[in-house]
């Protein structure tokens, strides 16, 4: 009897401590309600069912079991609470209604552990009343087992049981998301109403579920059509949502990769890269950061973002993670990157100073003879305005054809500047840089360095106005300046001759003597024309034997015939050449310009007539056209 004592009251503290334990995890899942404190609360209570059903085999009734029937009676109440509390709160009103059920819930499993207290109490009574009475042992005994017997009271052991596991199962069937049947029960005792209840409640998650179900698929379809790679990770960083992007990018199926790890799915050095972004995102905070994809040995880029899954109360649950990929971008801004430098090679090679420059006329780009040529680099440089980065003479002498080109003019200019000490001509071309718009971005600045050409150039201007024989200016030369001659003598209205000579007999010299010798006289004769006239005198030999010379800013025309007859005893020195002395003579005919308006051809024929007139009379002489 002692022995059967002693099992029966291990067995009373066992329920005693199955019931604490519900007790504690109710609070545990008052606090979480995640589904580990859930399946706990679940496990309690499943343990009582067990010892329920171990205290039922002694299959015999008592009289104190008054005590646990008040416990039974609250079952379906127990239900109806979880029931409340189930529901997902949508307002501040529903989720103060859901802690008080909490609230109900907990101080209801706290009567059914006060009970259970009691009832081990009695039982510990009941060992010491053991020795003495062995009917005692009996009563006591049955009083261990209160708790069952009092549902055996009330609604009889098979009645009870039989359910109270088949909701465990049903409970934990509806946690693996499966589809339960109801009890459909219509009794209206108390465990009719607690299978009405529980199929209330079963309703509500079937209901929720396809709800869920159907909210998935909505966003199944969105996240399947979007080419963005969307993915849930739960609170442990385990998957559990992934669209049809995640197959395209990692080769797996979708439904592989639930359930897993992170760090499975990604693989180790993965994790290391986005464990401080997981870290901080459920903490709260949303993430963005560049991530990779390498398979079969390309590397796909992501720019990656963790967005938080917070749920009413404010509590990170997990977070999404969405990836855009960026691949193409990365690849087309290494080509842009690599044909940029080839443009770059390209213009620090030419030999032309190249610039862009914004409407605000800042410098945004210059190429390596730019910086060649005025000293200026380009890190220096780019950001600053022209205005700035040049010289205030240099910008002065640019700073109009910058505005019109900036106004939407094609700019093309000449001018001479000096950089770093070396002077050179520059040819410049500002090209406006238009928008598609119209509206005006900046322009292109190109310069060459003309300065070779520009000296070619003058040479060869030399070289069509010189005489090559005599170094005196020719006939292109003296028509050019017959003309600004004449301007002048026009508006300062002074006197000016034109002297023209013509060689005697210079057909014999050459017949004579030669050619070369002919020349050689030429020479001379230029000379000692030179020597005779003052240096701002022109003199020119307009062909064979042909000379003038224009005197500017006479006083009267008798100075012209003072000249000629200078010029005529000069000529009449003996010429030295190397057929020897030889004698020469010069006719000259003179036309005097009055200031008038008499043009420069009309001025060369009256002293060619004036010469013919010299020659006429006997040559070596001058004759003065008669005005
Ligand atoms: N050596 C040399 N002779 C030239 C040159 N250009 C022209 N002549 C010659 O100069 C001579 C000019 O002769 P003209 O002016 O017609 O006659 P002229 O012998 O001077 O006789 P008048 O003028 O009547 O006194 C021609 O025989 C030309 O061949 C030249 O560059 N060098």
């Amino acid at each position: 009897a002692e022995d059967a004592a002693e099992a029966q009251q291990q067995r009373a503290q066992q329920v005693a401590r199955d019931v604490a334990g519900l007790v504690g995890v109710t609070y545990v899942f008052q606090r979480e309600r995640d589904e580990l404190s859930t399946s706990e609360w679940k496990r309690w209570l499943a343990n009582i069912v067990r010892d329920l059903e171990g205290a039922s085999s002694l299959g015999e009734s008592a009289a104190e079991l008054e005590l646990l029937n008040d416990a039974a009676a609250r079952l379906p109440v127990l239900f109806e609470r979880a029931l409340q509390t189930a529901a997902v709160p949508v307002s501040d009103f529903e989720r103060r209604r859901r802690d008080q059920a909490f609230e109900l819930l907990l101080g209801d499993t706290q009567a059914m552990a006060d009970a259970a207290f009691r009832w081990s109490r009695n039982a510990g009574d009941a060992r010491s009343l053991a020795e003495d009475v062995h009917e005692r042992i009996t009563m006591a005994s049955i009083a261990c087992f209160s708790l069952l017997l009092a549902v055996l009271a009330v609604v009889g052991v098979r009645r009870v049981l039989r359910p109270l596991a088949r909701l465990t199962e049903v409970t934990e069937a509806l946690e693996r998301g499966e589809q339960v049947p109801l009890f459909g029960s219509t009794a209206q005792d108390e465990l009719g109403t607690l299978k009405r209840r529980f199929d209330a409640m079963t309703i509500a998650l079937r209901r929720r579920t396809d709800e869920l179900r159907e909210a998935e698929q909505r966003m199944r379809k969105i996240t399947d059509n979007i080419p963005v790679v969307v993915s849930h990770f739960d609170r442990n960083v385990r998957a559990d949502f992934g669209n049809l992007a995640v197959e395209r990018v990692l080769r797996r199926p979708v439904s592989e990769l639930m359930g897993l790890s992170f760090r499975e799915i990604r693989g180790d050095a993965m994790w290391e890269i986005a464990k401080p972004h997981i870290d901080a995102v459920l903490q709260g905070q949303p993430q963005e950061f560049e991530s990779f994809v390498t398979r079969d040995g390309e590397t796909l880029y992501f720019v990656q973002r963790y967005v938080p899954d917070v749920d009413a109360d404010g509590e990170v649950q997990g977070f999404y993670s969405v990836s855009f990929d960026i691949t193409e971008r990365r690849q087309a801004e290494a080509l842009l990157a690599e044909s940029e430098k080839r443009l770059r090679d390209i213009a620090d090679n030419l030999p032309v100073m190249i610039s862009y420059i914004d409407k605000d006329q800042r410098l945004l780009f210059l190429n390596e003879t730019f910086t060649k040529w005025t000293g200026l680099d380009h890190r220096s440089t780019v950001g600053k305005t022209v205005a700035e980065a040049i010289p205030a003479p240099l910008y002065e002498q640019r700073r109009e054809a910058l505005a019109r080109a900036l106004a939407g003019e094609r700019v093309e200019f000449d001018l001479e500047s000096t950089s770093l000490g070396v002077n050179r001509f520059l040819h410049n071309l500002y090209l406006p840089d238009i928008a598609p718009d119209g509206s005006i971005r900046g322009l292109y600045a190109l310069s060459t360095d003309v300065t070779e050409h520009r000296r070619l150039e003058r040479q060869l201007a030399e070289l069509a106005r010189t005489d090559a024989l005599t170094g005196l200016p020719n006939r292109y030369s003296f028509d050019e300046q017959l003309t600004a001659i004449i301007k002048r003598a026009q508006r300062a209205q002074t006197l000016t001759a034109l002297l023209f000579l013509d060689i005697d007999r210079f057909k014999l010299i050459n017949d004579s003597h030669g050619h070369g010798v002919g020349d050689e006289v030429l020479r001379d004769f230029a000379r000692r024309l030179l020597a005779l006239v003052r240096g701002t005198d022109f003199v020119g030999r307009l062909a064979g034997d042909e000379f003038v010379v224009v005197l500017e800013a006479l006083g009267a025309p008798v100075e012209a015939e003072i000249v000629a007859g200078k010029i005529i005893d000069a000529i009449n020195r003996p010429f030295a050449t190397s057929a020897g002395e030889l004698s020469v003579g010069t006719s000259i005919g003179i036309a005097i310009h009055p200031g008038d308006e008499l043009d420069g051809e009309a001025l060369l024929g009256r002293a060619d007539q004036a010469l013919y007139l010299a020659k006429d009379a006997g040559r070596n002489q001058y004759r003065l056209h008669a005005p």
